[in-house]
């Protein structure tokens, strides 16, 4: 089975080329792919298909050839992941599958993404919506936060420096059930002053959904960029992230939410299907 690997600012994914949606992906096969000592390992698996190929995205073919069908590295799906459409899309290009400069629409559980491509990639993610305060318990203390919809399910906690430096995200944070049903991406972020372009600025760390703490989350970027413009009282504006994997930058409005950053694929190759598939029950 052919495969690519990519990440964005550290946050890695193997990519499955599968354009008829032909491969029979289920949660343990893709959980046994990304074991970081068995399979490949990754943070989450995207796999290449047309739209019009995949029961998720028919009704979105004629916006966009491709869907951008991610799953976690535990096997569950999500709605969205912005580092992912960043990768998914220089593999298209990188392919042929899309022209290398421009603008195209990609498909996404979450709708549809317009994506720009250059020496970095821009994702046009969907608008985040700040919704409601709730609370997340890790390392011994409660931290409150502010929840966000960027597509998918976010908890932003904002934190200081020491704290978030300290914090031992190797567990998942506690969170109401109540108000995140289908669980949710916890991010920690720490005020810093702006580099020159920008209006804000954050470190951040991320304990993801379905991933545990990953190096960076493109949606949770946004996501903490829509915190910092909340409570900065700004309805427009350029906000820097870095995360440990590197640095994203979001030019939001209420219009549209941009995120911005380099998207890399690192190697292709042909994976074993048959060997994963015995280490599937591993993960079932
Ligand atoms: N790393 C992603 C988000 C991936 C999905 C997330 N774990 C979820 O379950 O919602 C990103 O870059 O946005």
């Amino acid at each position: 089975m052919r495969f690519a690997k990519g990440h964005g600012t550290g946050n890695d994914f193997v990519i499955l080329p599968d354009p008829d949606g032909v491969l029979p992906l289920t949660p343990a096969f893709v959980a046994a792919l990304c074991d970081r000592r068995r399979g490949i390992g990754a943070d989450g698996v995207l796999r290449v298909v047309r739209s019009a190929a995949h029961p998720d995205a028919e009704a979105s073919s004629a916006a966009a050839e491709w869907f951008m069908d991610y799953w976690n590295s535990d096997g569950s799906q999500s709605e969205m992941c912005g580092n992912g459409v960043r990768v998914y899309a220089r593999y298209l290009a990188e392919a042929g599958l899309v022209a290398p400069e421009g603008t195209f629409n990609l498909v996404t559980r979450a709708g549809v993404v317009p994506v720009t491509m250059g020496e970095e990639i821009t994702a046009g993610m969907p608008v985040p919506r700040v919704y409601v305060q709730s609370e997340a318990g890790t390392n011994g203390a409660v931290f409150t936060g502010t929840a966000v919809d960027v597509g998918n399910p976010h908890l932003v906690c904002p934190v200081d420096e020491a704290t978030l430096e300290r914090l031992d995200l190797t567990a998942a944070p506690a969170i109401d059930p109540l108000i995140f049903p289908a669980g949710v991406n916890v991010e920690f972020a720490a005020v810093g002053n702006p580099p020159a372009g920008a209006d804000l600025y954050r470190r951040m760390r991320v304990y993801e959904r379905g991933s545990g703490e990953t190096q960076s989350c493109g949606s949770g970027v946004c996501a903490v960029a829509a915190v910092a413009l909340h409570h900065a009282g700004l309805e427009s504006g350029v906000v820097v992230v870095d995360v440990p994997g590197g640095r994203l930058t979001v030019t939001s409005s209420p219009a549209e939410c941009l995120l911005r950053g380099p998207a890399v694929i690192v190697a292709h190759g042909d994976v074993d299907a048959q060997a994963i598939r015995q280490l599937a029950p591993l993960h079932s």
